[in-house]
C-alpha cells in the first residue's frame, strides 16, 4: 500500500506573498502540487482559466457546494472560494502532496476534515507594508483593497491557530523557513 501523502495549507492576508512564496515552493520541489481552487471571482489580466483558478459563476459553484464536489469553500471580499475534492483526494492517496493555497475559514474547515494536514500561517511585516504590496500589485480596485485590509486583521488575529507562523519579510528567508518545516528529515 502507498502511503498518504501530505497536505499543506498555506494561509495568510491578501498581498502578503502566498502566491509568491508558493511559485517559488513548486518551481523548487517538483514533488509538491498545488490545487487550483474554483472562484466566482473575475478573471485578473493574466489570469488563466483551470490555471490560476477555475473561473465560475454563483449557481455553478453553489451547485458544485450542494453536491459535494468541494472539500472546503468560502466568500471572501464579495466572492466564492472552493477547493475541487477530486483531484486532492486522488493525489493524496496516491501518496503525493498537495498545498492549498487558501483564507482562514477554509483552513478551519481542512483541519477538521484532514486533522493530520499542516497549517501555515505567512504574516506581513507590518501593516503598512502589506498595504503597500497590496497598491504595488495594482490588481485590486480601492473598494477591494480595503475590504482585503480589514480581512487581514482579522485572519491574523486568528495566527495562533496554525502549526507554524512564518513572517515574509525577507522572502528567501521565508522560503527556507518554510522549506525547513516542510522538508525536515524525520
Ligand atoms: N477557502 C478558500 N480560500 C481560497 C481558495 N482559493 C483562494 N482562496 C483565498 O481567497 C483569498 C482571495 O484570493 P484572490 O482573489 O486570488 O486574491 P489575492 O490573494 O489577493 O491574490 C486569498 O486569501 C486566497 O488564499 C479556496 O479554494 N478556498
Ligand atoms: N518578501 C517580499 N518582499 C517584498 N515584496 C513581496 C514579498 N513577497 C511578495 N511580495 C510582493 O507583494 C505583492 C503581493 O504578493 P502576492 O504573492 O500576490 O500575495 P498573495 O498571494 O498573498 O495575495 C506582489 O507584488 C509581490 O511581488
Amino acid at each position: 500500500m502507498v502511503s498518504q501523502g501530505r497536505l499543506i495549507v498555506i494561509t495568510g492576508p491578501s498581498g502578503v506573498g502566498k502566491g509568491t512564496l508558493v511559485r517559488q515552493l513548486l518551481e523548487r520541489h517538483r514533488q509538491l502540487h498545488l490545487s487550483v481552487s474554483v472562484t466566482t471571482r473575475p478573471p485578473r489580466p493574466g489570469e488563466i482559466d483551470g490555471k490560476h483558478y477555475y473561473f465560475v459563476d454563483r449557481d455553478r459553484f453553489e451547485e458544485m457546494v450542494q453536491n459535494g464536489e468541494l472539500l472546503e469553500w468560502a466568500e471572501f471580499a464579495g466572492n466564492y472560494y472552493g477547493t475541487p475534492l477530486d483531484p486532492v483526494k486522488k493525489r493524496i492517496e496516491a501518496g503525493e502532496s498537495v498545498l492549498l493555497e487558501i483564507e482562514l475559514i477554509g483552513a478551519r474547515q481542512i483541519r477538521e476534515r484532514f486533522p493530520q494536514a499542516q497549517l501555515i500561517f505567512i504574516h506581513p511585516p507590518s501593516m503598512l507594508e502589506l498595504e503597500r504590496r497590496l497598491r504595488s500589485r495594482a490588481q485590486d480596485s480601492d473598494e477591494a483593497i480595503a475590504k482585503r485590509l480589514k480581512r487581514a486583521a482579522e485572519e491574523i488575529n486568528a495566527a495562533k491557530e496554525f502549526d507554524l507562523e512564518v513572517v515574509n519579510d525577507n522572502l528567501d528567508q521565508a522560503i527556507k523557513q518554510l522549506e525547513n518545516v516542510l522538508f525536515a528529515v524525520v
